[in-house]
């Protein structure tokens, strides 16, 4: 059968963003009937996407520090241990408990890290990401974006390589067995910020209409099933801007790897993402600032939350579907999701103010909608975070004793692992990020 004439795939982004990749929607289009609806994959044991060959492919066996396997240690015999966590070198931030316990000792100095935390933030240290293992996850997803997705245009690759991707998902996933299970978190976290970018902000994107992109977009997560007449069309759309191609492509490799129901839950943390993205948008067409606690609403859905909620499938084992959705657990994936937000408005409060527009950010809100000056809005923001932290913990503490399962143990050092290394990721990205003068 012959595929009919399509019309060229439409995109609402801006020219530059948009005309990238033009190679790409000629050879879909091409394709286009041939497209394979992207769904769980089969039953049984979820299987990584084959390794690229690859000089460093013996790194991508590497094992990586504290690794347990999901069903070690037995809870009764074990669980203060698992409380506690691992103890080896780079475990730090999957302990559980590191409140209760000194700090970790501070980096040695040749790897100490850049930048300096915020004054007063409630964090835990954690030592540098493994250079060799950062180095790897960098070139592999450089090419990804490049030759799989067409991600950017050379002028934007200062900031691609700015971003430090590679050092941010070595850092959060210490747990992580192989290098290609760094890479489901890596490539997912790339195309994240290209929709944020691309479509809600810095390169080009806006308020207006966005509602459209993004749920064109995410039916790149979450498949349209439609008749034979329009899903070519429809296939073809996923190759039409850099947003599109990044989420399809990520998610195929998230799909090939993960469970149905880790799958599912992805899609179902990034239609929370979503939603969150439209009412920030919805007040910024306003032009108007919310309550602070509309403000937390709304961050609560603007969140890192799909990031931290697949270090099962990273790890790679999984929390079963139930486990996931107690009212325990969700609690205390919100709270790590709503504290590392706040970590980013924190450390990106100066960038936001230097942007066009009227950025919101907690410091912000606080300042405007409690009448504080700049300075008092953004002390009591770090407390806000604080609180977050603290309720966190003790919340994780709570579901760990009342729930004694392994695979719960190991998803909440999991999600702990993920805040810390998003924490250090922020403190010392100085090329991104700079710390207001306050102090
Ligand atoms: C990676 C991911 C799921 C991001 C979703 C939400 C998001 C972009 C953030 C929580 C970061 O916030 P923000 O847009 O303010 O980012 P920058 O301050 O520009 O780094
Ligand atoms: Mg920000």
């Amino acid at each position: 059968m012959t595929a009919p004439e399509l019309p060229p795939p439409r995109s609402s982004l801006p020219e530059a963003a948009s005309r990238f990749g033009a190679h790409l929607l000629a050879s879909a289009a091409a394709h286009a009937l041939d497209v394979e609806v992207v769904t769980g994959g089969p039953p049984g044991t979820p299987s990584l996407p084959a390794p690229p060959v690859t000089s460093a492919s013996a790194l991508a066996a590497r094992p990586l520090p504290a690794a347990p396997a999901a069903g070690a240690p037995a809870p009764s015999a074990g669980l203060e241990r698992l409380l506690r966590g691992p103890s080896g070198l780079g475990t730090a931030g999957l302990r559980l408990f590191p409140r209760d316990e000194p700090q970790a000792p501070p980096s040695p100095p040749a790897a100490a890290a850049e930048g300096r935390p915020v004054p007063g933030l409630y964090h835990h240290t954690v030592p540098e990401p493994d250079p060799g293992l950062v180095e790897e996850v960098s070139r592999r997803i450089k090419a990804w974006a490049l030759d799989e997705v067409s991600l950017y245009p050379e002028d934007w690759e200062e900031q691609f390589d700015g971003f430090s991707v590679g050092r941010y998902m070595v850092g959060c996933h210490p747990d992580a067995p192989t290098v290609d299970h760094l890479m489901l978190a890596t490539r997912l976290m790339v195309a994240e910020n290209a929709v944020d970018d691309c479509y809600c902000e810095d390169h080009g994107g806006s308020p207006v209409g966005l509602g459209e992109r993004l749920l064109l977009a995410h039916t790149a997560l979450d498949p349209l099933y439609t008749t034979e007449e329009y899903r070519p069309q429809w296939a073809e759309s996923l190759h039409a801007d850099a947003p599109r191609r990044a989420y399809r492509s990520a998610m195929e490799y998230f799909v090939r790897a993960a469970s149905a129901s880790q799958a599912d839950r992805f899609r179902h943390d990034m239609a929370r993402l979503h939603m969150g993205y439209l009412a920030e948008a919805a007040w910024a067409q306003l032009d108007h600032v919310p309550e602070v606690w509309e403000y937390l609403a709304m961050r609560q859905f603007n969140n890192f939350r799909p990031c931290p909620t697949i270090t099962d499938t990273v790890g790679g084992y999984e929390l079963a579907a139930d486990l996931h959705a107690q009212a325990g657990m969700q609690k205390v994936i919100a709270l790590a999701g709503n504290a590392t937000t706040i970590v980013n408005d924190l450390y990106s409060y100066t960038k936001e103010l230097d942007a066009p527009g009227h950025h919101l950010n907690l410091p912000v809100v606080i300042a405007e909608r409690e009448g504080l000056s700049e300075r008092d809005a953004y002390l009591k923001s770090i407390e806000v975070h604080n609180d977050l932290m603290h309720d966190f913990e003790r919340e994780a503490a709570a579901l760990a004793e009342a729930c004694p399962a392994p695979g719960v143990h190991r998803f909440l050092r999991g999600v702990a692992a993920w805040v810390d290394g998003n924490h250090h990721w922020h403190q010392s990205n100085t090329y991104r990020y700079t710390l207001p003068d306050f102090w």
